[in-house]
C-alpha cells in the first residue's frame, strides 16, 4: 500500500465544515494554488466517513482534472487536519484559533434548512471564539445558494439569543460572504480510485475528480485576512448576484432539467442525456427562457453556454442525475422558479420548458428513489392526486404559493408527460 505522501502540512488558517468531495474539488484547490502556506483544518457535516478514510492517509489525496482528451493528477496537501464534525473541541479549539481566519461551508442547499444541525454548529464556533476573544472571522458559504452569505447569517442570528453579547459581537465582528462556486465535481467511485493507482502508483482511498473547469467569486470583507485566492483565479466582487444568476439559471438549472427528463428517459449521467437529442432540445429551450432574464449581454450568455455544452457533454466526467436529484425542493426555487418569476415580472410568458422541469419533477416525486426531507409532505399529496390539476396544484403550493395562477399551464405539461411527451 503506497498511500499519497506528504511532504510539508501548513499552519490552520482555514476551517472548513462539510467535507464532501467537491470542498476538495474548489476551495482546497484555490487555497494550495494560492501558495501562500495556508492550511485547512475540515470537518465532516454528517458522516464521519471522510474524515476517517482520509485521516487514515494523513488527509492527502489526489485531485483528477478530468478533461475530455485525458486526465491529470495533483497530490492535495492543503488539508493540514480533518476532524469528525462531531469532535466539538477540535471545532472549538479551531475556531478560536486567532490565526484562523476563514470559516468555508459545504454543506448542501439541505443544509441551510430550519432545524439543519449546520447554522448550529457555526454559532457554536463562533461562540468558542468569542469567548477566547480570537477577533473576527469571516464565514464563507460555497454551496448553490443565491446571497448565500445573506442565509446563513440569518440561520446563525436566528439561533442567538436575541440582545446576547454574542449576537452584537455577530453583526460586528463576523462577515457572512457570499460566492458563487462552480465546478462540476461528481461522487468519487471505485473507477476513480483505480484510475488514480494507474495515474500515480498510489493507493488513494479519497481521491476526488472533477473537470478542468474552475470558478469562485466572493462578495464580502474578510476581517481576520484570507488566503491569496485571487492569485488562484478568484475573483472578488461588490455584487454577487448576476454572477449567482449566471451560474444558478444556467448551469444548475440545466442540471436539474437533465436529472428529472433524463431519468425519466432512462439515462444514467449528464453526458447522456445532453447527447439525447431530444433533451439537448429541451435544455436549449430553458437556455433561451431563462437568459433574457440575466443582466449580461449577448456575447458573455453564448459564451458561458457554449462552454456549459462541451462541459456537460464531456462524457469522462460521468456525474449522476440521481446525485443531482436529490433535493429538488431546496434546488428548483432557485434554479427554475426565480427565472420563472423574473420573466414574469418582465411581462413575459412562462417558459414552456421551465414548466417542464416541473412536470417532469413531480413524476419523479412519485417514483421510488426519491431523495428530498423536504418534499416529504408533497410526495403524499402527489400520491392522493388524481388529476394532472391536482399534482400541479400540489407542487405550486409547496414551491412557489405566489405562482398557483399557473396551475393550468403546469397541469398541461404534467398531462403532456402522461401521454408520453416530454411536457
Ligand atoms: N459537487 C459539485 O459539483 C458542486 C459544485 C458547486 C457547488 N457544490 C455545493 O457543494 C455541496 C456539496 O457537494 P459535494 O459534491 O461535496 O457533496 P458530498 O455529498 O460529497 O458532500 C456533502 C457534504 O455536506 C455535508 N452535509 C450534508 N447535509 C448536511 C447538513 N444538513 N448539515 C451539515 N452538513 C451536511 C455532508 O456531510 C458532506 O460533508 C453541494 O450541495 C453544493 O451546494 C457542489
Ligand atoms: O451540488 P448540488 O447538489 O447543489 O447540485 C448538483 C449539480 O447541479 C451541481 O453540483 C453542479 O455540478 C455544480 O454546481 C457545478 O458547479
Amino acid at each position: 500500500m503506497i498511500s499519497p505522501p506528504r511532504s510539508v502540512r501548513h499552519p490552520v488558517r482555514v476551517a472548513h465544515l462539510g467535507l464532501g468531495a467537491f470542498h476538495r474539488a474548489h476551495q482546497a484547490w484555490y487555497t494550495q494554488l494560492a501558495g501562500d502556506g495556508s492550511g485547512i483544518a475540515a470537518f465532516t457535516g454528517r458522516s464521519a466517513e471522510a474524515a476517517r478514510v482520509l485521516a487514515a492517509q494523513d488527509a492527502v489525496y489526489t485531485l483528477v482534472e478530468r478533461g475530455a482528451e485525458g486526465d491529470s493528477a495533483t497530490l492535495m496537501e492543503v488539508l493540514s487536519e480533518v476532524h469528525d464534525g462531531a469532535d466539538t473541541e477540535a471545532w472549538r479549539r479551531v475556531l478560536a484559533d486567532p490565526e484562523v481566519g476563514v470559516l468555508t461551508l459545504t454543506v448542501t442547499e439541505a443544509g441551510y434548512r430550519p432545524g439543519s444541525s449546520a447554522p448550529a454548529r457555526v454559532l457554536d464556533g463562533l461562540l468558542a471564539r468569542h469567548a477566547a476573544g480570537a477577533g473576527g472571522i469571516a464565514v464563507v458559504s460555497c454551496d448553490n445558494l443565491p446571497d448565500n452569505g445573506r442565509v446563513l447569517r440569518d440561520a446563525v442570528l436566528a439561533l442567538a439569543d436575541p440582545g446576547s453579547d454574542i449576537e452584537a459581537w455577530i453583526r460586528s465582528e463576523v462577515s457572512f460572504v457570499s460566492s458563487m462556486v462552480d465546478r462540476i465535481t461528481p461522487a468519487t467511485t471505485d473507477a476513480d480510485r483505480e484510475a488514480v493507482r494507474r495515474l500515480t502508483g498510489w493507493d488513494d482511498a479519497a481521491p476526488v475528480v472533477t473537470e478542468p473547469f474552475a470558478e469562485w467569486v466572493l462578495a464580502g470583507s474578510f476581517p481576520a485576512g484570507r488566503p491569496a485566492w485571487d492569485a488562484a483565479g478568484a475573483r472578488f466582487v461588490d455584487d454577487i448576484a448576476p454572477y449567482e444568476r449566471r451560474k444558478l439559471w444556467l448551469l444548475n438549472a440545466g442540471h436539474s432539467l437533465l436529472a428529472y427528463h433524463g431519468l425519466a428517459a432512462g439515462h444514467v449521467t449528464v453526458a447522456q442525456a445532453v447527447a439525447d437529442p431530444a433533451l439537448a432540445e429541451e435544455l436549449e429551450e430553458l437556455w433561451s427562457e431563462q437568459r433574457t432574464e440575466l443582466p449580461f449581454d449577448t456575447a458573455t450568455v453564448n459564451e458561458a453556454l457554449a462552454a456549459l455544452r462541451s462541459r456537460f457533454g464531456n462524457a469522462r466526467i460521468e456525474h449522476r442525475l440521481a446525485q443531482i436529484a436529490t433535493d429538488g425542493s431546496q434546488k428548483l426555487g432557485p434554479r427554475i422558479l426565480d427565472p420563472l418569476r423574473s420573466r414574469l415580472g418582465s411581462g413575459r410568458d412562462p417558459g414552456r420548458s421551465q414548466l417542464g422541469v416541473l412536470a417532469a419533477w413531480a413524476e419523479h416525486l412519485a417514483g421510488p428513489d426519491v431523495r428530498d426531507a423536504g418534499a416529504a409532505e408533497l410526495v403524499e399529496r402527489l400520491r392522493d392526486a388524481t388529476t394532472a390539476r391536482e399534482r400541479a396544484g400540489a407542487v405550486l403550493s409547496a414551491l412557489a404559493p405566489d405562482l398557483t395562477d399557473l396551475t393550468d399551464p403546469l397541469a398541461e405539461r404534467i398531462a403532456a408527460r402522461q401521454q408520453g411527451a416530454l411536457a
